[in-house]
């Protein structure tokens, strides 16, 4: 329905002001929830783009605050009572003990593992959940989680919001992971993180593979094979992830105060100089 309005009538819509003739018959609420239309742009990509934003606004929202912390991967299909599931709660209880909130995949099996191992040990255990073609819920053991449409926004937040890898046995899922991380750690795209593997039995033939037909032929370089480590022990698992970010908070403290130093040679050499 149009209304006219007198020349001097104003209205306020949102940051936006309408004088006169320009004020617009309805008010932005009313439009909103009086009409229907057409709904196939909902499955548009235009649409779908503003879905991925929401799930980084999730996401960023969620995790920004969260302290230092590292990603768990591992088997979805690991059952409670074997040594593997009971490998990956001792590493997210000696985690959290350490200090770190431990993050998996908020799934079954080995996730659900370190999940459990880091709550029992009064630690922070974070579950990023994927929407899969079957009914799936995030695991009993989570303290805080969010469940994801695409998994390269939950894969965004694993590496934004940790500061190592801990790679537990598991299958493609689980390899994905892994040279996502190591492909990140080789080019450069992230610098500061540990990659760790836990279970020699199962990992040490592709630590031999990698060694022996990539290295062999060139596709890697000589000091690639370094950027993973590799251990049966969760104790040593905290050890190196330790360690690198002690390395690393050195490197950073050395870089800063050669800045630092060579900022007061120039300010002593230029009041030398008188310039
Ligand atoms: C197979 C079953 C459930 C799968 N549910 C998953 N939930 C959450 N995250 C998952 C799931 N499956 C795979 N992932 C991710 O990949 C890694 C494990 O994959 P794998 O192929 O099992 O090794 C894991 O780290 C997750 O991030 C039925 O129980």
């Amino acid at each position: 329905m149009t209304q006219s309005h007198p020349d001097n009538d104003i209205r306020q819509a949102g940051p936006l002001t309408y004088r006169g003739r320009s004020i617009p018959s309805t008010t932005t609420d009313q439009r909103l929830l009086e009409s229907r239309g057409p709904s196939d742009w909902v499955h548009t990509d235009p649409w779908r783009v503003l879905r991925i934003q929401s799930e980084f606004v999730e996401g960023f929202g969620l995790l920004s605050e969260v302290g230092q912390a590292v990603s768990v991967f591992g088997s979805a299909r690991i059952q409670p009572g074997t040594s593997y599931y009971e490998l990956g709660q001792s590493i997210g209880a000696k985690l959290a003990s350490a200090g770190y909130t431990v993050i998996t995949g908020g799934g079954p099996g080995m996730m659900e593992a370190a999940n459990k191992g880091a709550q029992s040990s009064g630690g922070t255990s974070i579950g990023l959940g994927i929407e899969l073609p079957f009914e799936q819920t995030l695991n009993d053991y989570i303290d805080m989680g969010v469940t994801f449409r695409y998994f390269f926004v939950r894969k965004t937040m694993f590496v934004k919001y940790s500061q190592a890898f801990v790679v537990l046995p598991g299958g493609f899922g689980t390899l994905d992971e892994l040279f996502e991380s190591i492909t990140l750690v080789q080019t450069g795209k992230v610098t500061r993180f540990p990659v760790v593997l836990v279970g020699s039995a199962f990992w040490g033939g592709l630590r031999d593979w990698i060694r022996e037909a990539l290295l062999s032929e060139g596709v890697i370089s000589s000091d690639d094979p370094e950027l993973i480590r590799l251990t049966d022990d969760p104790e040593e698992v905290v050890d190196i992830i330790r360690k690198a970010h002690v390395d690393l908070a050195r490197r950073e403290f050395e870089t800063q105060q050669f800045a630092e130093t060579a900022e007061q040679v120039t300010a002593a050499q230029r009041a030398e100089d008188g310039t």
